[in-house]
């Protein structure tokens, strides 16, 4: 039998580490733009007020008895976690029940006036109509006309690289230079850091029979690359289905739900030029049923992929290939762990039921595939910076 690998769990406690700095830093300041975003009544900031103060220097408090998804919660292991310190248990565990208190905290799971209002949607919209936004579509107008491998490879890392595009991440990098870009690896670093592109392409030939399930990340600036590689696979018949994975609600601040879909495609339709045609035909193939959008309550649970549950470890089966986009996606593919970054990547996703890729810049300590040599260059370069930094991505892929 093969020898499973295994490693630490990544936990928020150790002062200075990156996981204690999110909840410790980034956290309170999300709470603070959150307050910030919108005239809110006092309930909720007194409800803002006590998430503050249990997330810094409190202990995990369970959902109200009322709350629709408490079962859900309990399964996912709110029962053995309420009452302890945030710091002490899982990262992805401790994070992820963060923003489901803070739904909770602004009233949008309701009753009331409140429900259904995203509290990140103005800074998801401020994201979309940026003149940076404009530029980026306009580009597309370039790609008319050129060679079929070359456009797809380059809508390819349009789409990787919109991986930055993380506001919550932009939180924590303002300090530092959140606008680095792919040039900031050095010379000796590689800015991808893995590329298995060509074991990617080959699972998405051009027969036009495949099912691509894409589990999608940001919003806004991730979301818009996204759409356009979706349009392109499916045009060029590298993809006959693409399922489209979002989040049931607001999560990670910018993660991408059924609305944000919708108004990147409206983006896209009310755009010049060739985004124009791109946006239609996304329309056109989201009427027709070959782009679907799929919001699974498991997108937003606190917990690894190898524990998905069965429903969606079928569907994932009957797609052709399954591409995770983002850090927190990847984070939950290979398990939340401080692997050694030489641990083979296959190897951690072997549970999974068919082929999958992840698509992805470098956000937190998790990272399996790379080669020795690479990680040396990297730890020379830039000591632990290359993981967190968000100027490294990579492409892997299992299963081919
Ligand atoms: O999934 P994304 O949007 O690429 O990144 C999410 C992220 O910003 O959030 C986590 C910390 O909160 C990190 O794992 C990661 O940097």
């Amino acid at each position: 039998m093969p020898e499973i690998p295994t490693a630490p769990v990544l936990l928020g406690g150790e002062p200075g580490s990156f996981p204690h700095s999110v909840l410790a830093e980034r956290h309170p300041a999300i709470i603070r733009q959150v307050r910030e975003a919108f005239p809110y009544g006092p309930e909720q900031h007194r409800a803002l007020d006590a998430l503050l103060e249990s997330c810094t220097e409190g202990v995990i408090e369970p959902l109200p008895v009322d709350a629709h998804d408490r079962d859900r919660w309990t399964a996912w292991g709110l029962a053995g976690y309420a009452g302890r310190c945030w710091f002490d248990v899982p990262w992805l565990w401790s994070e992820s029940y963060f923003y489901r208190l803070l739904l909770e905290a602004v009233g949008y799971f309701g009753p009331g006036p409140w429900q259904g209002i995203d509290p990140f949607r103005p800074a998801k919209l401020a994201e979309l109509d940026a003149q940076d936004t404009d530029e980026e579509l306009a580009a597309l107008d370039a790609l008319e006309g050129v060679p079929d491998a070359e456009r797809s490879a380059a809508l390819l890392h349009g789409s990787l690289w919109g991986n930055r595009a993380d506001l919550g991440f932009r939180l924590s990098a303002a300090s530092t230079d959140a606008r680095a870009t792919a040039a900031d690896a050095t010379q000796d670093t590689p800015g991808l850091v893995a590329d298995d592109s060509e074991a990617l392409w080959s699972l998405l030939p051009p027969s036009g029979t495949g099912t691509l399930c894409l589990v999608a990340d940001n919003a806004g600036r991730e979301l818009v690359p996204d759409l356009l590689l979706v349009a392109d696979l499916l045009d060029h018949g590298r993809a006959a289905q693409v399922v489209l994975h979002v989040k049931p609600y607001p999560y990670y601040v910018s993660d991408a739900t059924t609305a944000d879909v919708v108004d990147a495609v409206r983006r896209l339709t009310a755009a010049p030029g060739a985004a124009h045609g791109y946006g239609r035909r996304l329309w056109s193939a989201m009427a027709d049923g070959r782009l679907t959008v799929r919001a699974h309550p498991f997108s937003c649970a606190p917990l690894p992929y190898a524990e998905m549950p069965g429903d969606l470890r079928e569907e994932f089966a009957t797609g052709t290939l399954t591409v995770f986009k983002g850090d927190l996606n990847y984070r939950r593919l290979v398990g939340d762990r401080l692997w050694p970054p030489t641990t083979s990547f296959a190897d951690v996703t072997a549970y999974f039921p068919g082929p999958v890729a992840a698509l992805r810049t470098l956000k937190s300590e998790v990272v399996t595939g790379l080669d020795a040599r690479t990680e040396a260059a990297l730890d020379t370069a830039e000591d632990r910076r290359w993981r967190t930094g968000g100027t490294h991505a990579l492409i892997q892929v299992a299963g081919a």
